[in-house]
């Protein structure tokens, strides 16, 4: 069954705890947390208090999505704060692969993010290292976008990739502008789970909201 990881980047601020408690009881798998640095991206959002913060509100393992530049600072107080996943774009570290030990190091799954114009194949020297690929469908920013489909060729090379390689275990994750129209797209490109923001926030009935993205 896809999984469906809620951005709360698109969640009411001010009632963080219950709009988690209501996408919980909604059937979401995972919490998406968009972390977001004014430098690698051009937006600011939230950071390790608000992780440490809803870690006790919700028992659903925390995707923390660094969109940071040089991510490796920031790692070991993610994984203190309570994050069950820190992924990082390869395009904010120089040097990936040790970033990805870093991670492993502190204890949480390790995850690696691209951006809509960065090609799969950069990530082929580290994709035996990964538990989360993440495959972004809008530019890295801002919730509310317009899903880009080319990237779901990248999709597919990285299920046709798991398929091949024994020692290749990731999940693949779509972020951007998934919604009920477009998650069909990205399951059928082979995307085990689905991030969305506005799509579920901004619909009162979350129920609704997360079935229909996983089972359209
Ligand atoms: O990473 C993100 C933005 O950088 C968000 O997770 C993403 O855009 C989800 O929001 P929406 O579903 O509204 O597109």
């Amino acid at each position: 069954m896809t999984k469906i990881a809620p951005s709360i980047l698109a969640s009411d601020f001010a009632n963080l705890e219950s709009e988690i408690k209501e996408v919980e009881q909604a059937g979401a798998d995972y919490i998406h947390v968009d972390v977001m640095d004014g430098k690698f991206v051009p937006n600011i959002s939230i950071g390790i208090p608000v992780v440490k913060a809803i870690r006790p509100v919700t028992d659903l393992p925390l995707d923390v999505h660094l969109m940071i530049s040089d991510p490796e600072n920031y790692v070991e107080a993610f994984a203190e704060a309570g994050a069950s996943i820190i992924t990082v774009h390869q395009e904010a570290t120089s040097h990936l692969h040790r970033t990805i030990q870093l991670i492993k190091n502190s204890g949480t799954k390790a995850g690696v993010v691209i951006n809509p114009a960065t090609p799969v194949e950069m990530l082929k020297p580290i994709l035996h290292e990964v538990e989360l690929v993440l495959v972004m469908s809008v530019n890295p920013g801002f919730g509310g976008q317009k899903f880009i489909p080319e990237v779901m060729e990248k999709v597919e090379k990285l299920y046709t990739w798991r398929k091949e390689m024994n020692n290749y275990s990731y999940e693949i994750e779509v972020d951007g502008g998934v919604n009920k129209e477009t998650s069909g797209l990205c399951k059928q490109a082979g995307a085990d789970v689905l991030v969305a923001g506005s799509a579920i926030f901004n619909d009162r009935d979350r129920e609704k909201a997360v079935s229909e993205i996983r089972d359209s």
